[in-house]
């Protein structure tokens, strides 16, 4: 059975690309879980939740692990270094290095909102879970990196508006209804067709999260396309420590797509930490409940994913008219029985414990699947400078 210093020996040569040093020296190895089969299970503390290496340390760990005799399996997880450890590495680094400061080295919980298909009401529930949340004394942004179908900008009622630049060349989000928001809508020009091809949605995708000044933020909830293709993938491999919350209605067939976007997350290493479901049922004035889309597609997912169901969001007029109005239902009718329902995923969302770290049955270090490269429309710059206001 392998030791756990023959393991910290092996973890040295895992260098950290950005502070020079290896990840045992930089105290970054939280814990070694060594089995008596020989599975070896490490955790790796990175400095910020937005670590954009996490890919490298992953790969990294796991083949200096395999190397050593005996082993005979390995899972790699993450957690975030807390801020006494951050000051303690520091003082380690000296007073000229200082830590990577990501645009979301201040942001405690990224939380990623997906489908299986498209038209479930993700980006309507992103909306105003980010307002419930506000509502409960959160701080939150909102990005809308749903390239294909961006709505969130009319949602919230920003149609036609640009973000602007600080002297620091950042970004500065927009701000509506107490939320700050970034969209990929705000550069593209109105019912611009873009063929987004997987470098250059990557750049965009990382502009999102660097070039932002998203400051001090409880909760960025970051709407995504439906399915998981490009968009996921990129993002997981940008945000280690982001979750994923699955939207899906109650129909035996919505949850079998929103099934396999489950599985796909989960291949992209995005935990998965909750189901939501949305349409669920319409009941009269009169009190009369419909299951216009069926029942129990929601808790039937959250089930077999083994993650709570935090939320049956019935179908209201108000939501779908304060939507097409600009304005979170949330925010000016929180008696609806939608509003209502959204509240209570919102806390459940708040009382969800810290992300699990990522364990993964890793015998070989394959790579994170490259990015598809769509082959269709004329040939596009890769590397896409987004447009702004002065
Ligand atoms: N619970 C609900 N009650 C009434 N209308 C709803 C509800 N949820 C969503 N809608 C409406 O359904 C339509 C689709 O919702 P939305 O655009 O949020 O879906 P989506 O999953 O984000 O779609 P896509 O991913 O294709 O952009 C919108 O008009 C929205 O207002």
């Amino acid at each position: 059975m392998p030791t756990r210093d023959q393991i910290l020996e092996a973890l040295k040569v895992v260098i950290d690309p950005e502070l020079h040093k290896d990840i045992v020296t930089l105290g970054m190895v939280r814990s070694i879980d060594i089995a008596e089969s020989g599975a070896v299970n490490v955790t790796v503390s990175l400095t910020t939740p937005g670590c954009p290496i996490k890919g490298h340390f992953q790969t990294g760990v796991a083949a200096a692990v395999k190397s050593v005799e005996g082993v005979t399996a390995v899972s790699v997880g993450f957690d975030v270094l807390s801020d006494v450890e951050k000051q303690g590495l520091q003082k380690k680094l000296g007073r000229a290095a200082g830590l990577p400061e990501g645009a979301l080295a201040q942001v405690a919980n990224v939380v990623c909102i997906g489908s299986g298909k498209g038209g479930v009401g993700k980006s309507t529930l992103t909306v105003n879970l980010a307002a419930a949340l506000l509502a409960e004394g959160k701080t939150v942004g909102v990005l809308d990196a749903d390239v294909w179908g961006y709505s969130i900008p009319r949602m919230l009622g920003l149609g036609g508006q640009r973000p602007k630049v600080s002297p620091e060349r950042k970004i500065l989000p927009l701000e509506a209804h107490g939320l700050k928001v970034i969209s990929i809508g705000f550069f593209l020009k109105e019912d611009e067709a873009v063929v987004w091809r997987g470098p250059m949605l990557h750049k965009a995708l990382t502009q999102f999260l660097d070039d932002v000044a998203w400051g001090e933020l409880d909760y960025l909830l970051i709407d995504l396309p439906p399915g998981t293709g490009d968009v996921s993938m990129t993002l997981s491999q940008l945000l280690p420590q982001a979750t994923f919350m699955i939207v899906t209605t109650p129909q035996d067939a919505a949850q079998k797509v929103a099934r396999r976007a489950a599985q796909m997350a989960d291949k992209v290493d995005l935990t998965i930490s909750s189901v939501i479901e949305n349409m669920s049922g319409f009941t009269t004035p009169s009190g009369e409940r419909f299951p216009i889309f069926g029942e129990g597609g929601g808790q039937n997912l959250a089930d077999e994913l083994d993650v709570p169901l935090l939320g049956q969001v019935p179908l209201t007029m108000p939501l779908r008219a304060h939507a097409d109005a600009g304005i979170p239902l949330v925010a000016v009718d929180p008696d609806d029985a939608a509003a209502q329902a959204i509240f209570h995923a919102a806390r459940g969302l708040i009382a969800l414990a810290p992300a699990k770290p990522i364990a993964l049955p890793v015998l070989d270090s394959t790579p994170a699947p490259a990015l598809q490269v769509v082959q269709a429309g004329p040939p596009q710059p890769v590397g896409m400078s987004l447009p702004m206001a002065g």
